[in-house]
C-alpha cells in the first residue's frame, strides 16, 4: 500500500474529478438502495390497500421513477468523470516517470530487460487506474452507504442495526482486507509473470529470423508457453481468492437478510414497525450489498495494481546517473578539450583506462584507433560524461565537465555511436532532430555530405519516406549514413564518430572520410575507426594501448 501511496500528490491532482466521481457514485448507490427500499414499501403497501387500507399511491411511484432516474443520469456522470479523471491521472504518471527515469539511465539494474522496462511504461502504469476507480472509491462510497443504513435501521428497526453494521462492515472492510493479503504475492506473480511475458514476446519477435535460422523457434515457443501458462495459473489462483470472498460477502448478505427478517418479524409482531417499512429496509438491506459485491471484485485487482506501483517505484527512485552540479558554470567559448590523468573501469570491472591524457584544440580533427574492446568507446561516454572516471579530469573550454550542465556538455557535442538509432518516422523527422529549424537545403547538403541524397533523391517520397521501425526499410548502410547525415546537420562544435563507415563498401568508405574532412571544418572531430582511411584525412591519429593513447606519426599503414 506504501508503494501506491508514493503516487498520493499525482492523486492529488485529480482530487477534484475523483472526488467527483465519488459523490456520483454514492448517489448511485443511494439512489440504488432507496430505489428497493421505496419499491418493497410500494409493492407492499399496495398490496395492502387492496386489503382495504386507504393509501396514497401518487408519493411512492414517483419516488421509485424518481430514484430510477437520478441512479441512471448519476452512474453516467460518475462513470464520465471517473474515467476522465483517472486518464488525466494517468498521463500525469507517464510524464512524471519518463522525467524521472530519464536522468536515471542507463539504470543500474542490469537484469532489468527492454520488453519489462515498456511493460512497466505501459501496463504497470494503467494497473494504477484501477487503485481508484474500481477499489478506493467503491469502498469509500460503499462504507457511507453502510452507516447511512445501519443509522436508518437504528432508528427504524434497532434490533436489526447491529446485526446488519457488522456484517455489513465485514463484507466492506474484513473481507477485502482479507483479500488483498491473502492475494499480496498472487499479485505480485500476476505482475511480473505479464511482464516477463510480454518481454519474451518482444525478444521473439526482435530475433525471429535469428531463432528460426539457428532452429531454436521450437524451444522459444515452448518456453513462451510455460511463461503463459504459470501466468494463466497465478491469475487462476487469484480468481479462486476473488471466489472465495465473494462467497463470504454472500454468506454475509443472507446473514444480514435474515437476521433482519426475523428480529424485524418479531418487531412487527409487538407492532413496533409497518409492514411495508419492514419490506422496504429488508430490500434496501439487499440493495446495500450490491456495492459490496463489486468492491470484491475490485480489489481483487488492487493487489496487482500494488505490485505495479512497487516496480514503478523501483525505477523512479533508481540512483540518480550523474547528477547536475547544484551551480553550473556556463559553457564558455571556444571549447579546447583537455583530458588529465584519467582512469577508468565499469563497476567492479578491470581498468579501461589507465592515467590517459590528451589535449585537443578546437577545430582539430583527431582519429583514435585500437583493438576491440580496449576502451575508444568508453572514452567517448566519459567525454559525453554519460559515466564518470574513478579519478583524473576532462575540462571542455577550460571548465571541469562536472561542473557543467549535462544539457549544455550534449548540446555541444553529436556523436554517431555504434548504435545510433533510426527512429519510425520519415528521413526528415529523423534528420530534424538534429537541427529542428533547418531548411530543407540544409538537409539535402548533409545527405549529400553523408553520401545518401542519391539514394533519397530516387525514392518516390523523398525527404517523406518513413524507414520504419529500426530503420528496417532501409540497409544497415543506408540507415548509418542516414544517421551521419543528422550528425552533420547538428551545429554541435564537437563531432564525435565511433566506427561511422561500419555497413560501407571501400568506395563509400573512402568517399566519406574525404567528405568528412570538409564537411567538419571549423569543428573539432574525434573519430574511432578499425577502418583504413588516407593520409590528410585527419590531423592526428592515436593509438590506444594499456588505456592511455599513444601518438602515430605515419599513418601510412592505414592507407588501403
Ligand atoms: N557498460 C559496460 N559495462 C561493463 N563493461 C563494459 C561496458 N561497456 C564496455 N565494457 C567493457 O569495457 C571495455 C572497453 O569497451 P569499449 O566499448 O570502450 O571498447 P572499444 O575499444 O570501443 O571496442 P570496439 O572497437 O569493439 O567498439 C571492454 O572490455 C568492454 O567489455
Amino acid at each position: 500500500m506504501n508503494a501506491l501511496l508514493a503516487f498520493r500528490s499525482l492523486f492529488a491532482r485529480q482530487a477534484k474529478g475523483l472526488l467527483i466521481a465519488l459523490l456520483l457514485s454514492l448517489v448511485t448507490l443511494t439512489a440504488g438502495v432507496a430505489l428497493l427500499g421505496t419499491s418493497g414499501w410500494f409493492i407492499t403497501a399496495t398490496a395492502l390497500t387492496t386489503a382495504g387500507l386507504a393509501f396514497n399511491l401518487f408519493v411512492p411511484s414517483s419516488l421509485v421513477r424518481g430514484f430510477s432516474f437520478i441512479r441512471i443520469l448519476a452512474r453516467y456522470g460518475e462513470r464520465l468523470s471517473g474515467h476522465d479523471a483517472t486518464l488525466r491521472l494517468l498521463t500525469d504518471i507517464r510524464g512524471w516517470l519518463f522525467k524521472r527515469l530519464f536522468p536515471r539511465l542507463p539504470l543500474n539494474d542490469r537484469s532489468l530487460r527492454h520488453g519489462d522496462l515498456v511493460s512497466r511504461l505501459t501496463a504497470d502504469v494503467d494497473a494504477l487506474d484501477t487503485a481508484f476507480l474500481v477499489a478506493i472509491g467503491p469502498i469509500a462510497a460503499a462504507a457511507v452507504i453502510g452507516i447511512a443504513l445501519t443509522t436508518i435501521l437504528a432508528w427504524l428497526l434497532p434490533a436489526a442495526a447491529l446485526v446488519y453494521g457488522v456484517s455489513f462492515g465485514m463484507a466492506v472492510l474484513l473481507v477485502p482486507a482479507g483479500l488483498v493479503l491473502a492475494s499480496r504475492r498472487v499479485g505480485t506473480d500476476i505482475v511480473t509473470r505479464a511482464a516477463a511475458a510480454r518481454a519474451a514476446v518482444l525478444d521473439g519477435i526482435e530475433g525471429h529470423a535469428d531463432l528460426t535460422l539457428f532452429g531454436a523457434l521450437g524451444r522459444t515457443q515452448s518456453g513462451f508457453q510455460a511463461l503463459a501458462e504459470r501466468l494463466a495459473r497465478a491469475r487462476g489462483r487469484l480468481a479462486t481468492l476473488a471466489a472465495f470472498a465473494a462467497f463470504g460477502v454472500q454468506a454475509l448478505a443472507a446473514l444480514a437478510l435474515t437476521g433482519s427478517l426475523w428480529l424485524g418479524l418479531r418487531a412487527y409482531a409487538n407492532g413496533q414497525i409497518d409492514g411495508p417499512v419492514l419490506v422496504g429496509l429488508l430490500l434496501a438491506i439487499l440493495g446495500s450489498f450490491e456495492a459490496s459485491s463489486v468492491i470484491v471484485r475490485s480489489v481483487a485487482k488492487l493487489t496487482t495494481a500494488m505490485a505495479a506501483a512497487e516496480r514503478l517505484n523501483a525505477i523512479a527512485n533508481a540512483p540518480i546517473s550523474i547528477a547536475d552540479p547544484i551551480n553550473p558554470v556556463d559553457l564558455p567559448a571556444g571549447l579546447p578539450i583537455a583530458i588529465t590523468d584519467l582512469s577508468f573501469a565499469y563497476d567492479g570491472g578491470a581498468p579501461v583506462l589507465r592515467n590517459l591524457t590528451l589535449a585537443i584544440a578546437p577545430g582539430e580533427h583527431i582519429a583514435i584507433i585500437g583493438e576491440s574492446g580496449i576502451g575508444k568507446s568508453s572514452l567517448l561516454n566519459l567525454l559525453l560524461r554519460l559515466v564518470e572516471p574513478q579519478s583524473g579530469q576532462i575540462t571542455l573550454g577550460g571548465v571541469a565537465l562536472s561542473a557543467l550542465e549535462q544539457a549544455d556538455i550534449h548540446a555541444s557535442m553529436a556523436l554517431l555511436s555504434q548504435d545510433s538509432p533510426l527512429f519510425n518516422d520519415t528521413i526528415r523527422a529523423n534528420l530534424l532532430i538534429a537541427q529542428p529549424a533547418a531548411s530543407d537545403e540544409a538537409l539535402w547538403d548533409a545527405l549529400d555530405a553523408a553520401g545518401i541524397g542519391e539514394f533519397v533523391r530516387a525514392l518516390l517520397r523523398g525527404l517523406d519516406t518513413l524507414v520504419g521501425e529500426s530503420g528496417r526499410t532501409v540497409s544497415a548502410g543506408q540507415g548509418r549514413r542516414l544517421c551521419l547525415a543528422r550528425v552533420l546537420l547538428s551545429r554541435a562544435p564537437i563531432v564525435l564518430l565511433d566506427e561511422p563507415t561500419t555497413g560501407l563498401d571501400r568506395p563509400a568508405e573512402l568517399a566519406f572520410f574525404d567528405t568528412m574532412r570538409s564537411a567538419a571544418v571549423g569543428r573539432t572531430v574525434i573519430l574511432v575507426t578499425h577502418a583504413a582511411f588516407p593520409q590528410g584525412t585527419v590531423d592526428r591519429v592515436l593509438s590506444m594501448r594499456d588505456g592511455r593513447l599513444h601518438a602515430i606519426d605515419t599513418p601510412i599503414a592505414l592507407e588501403n
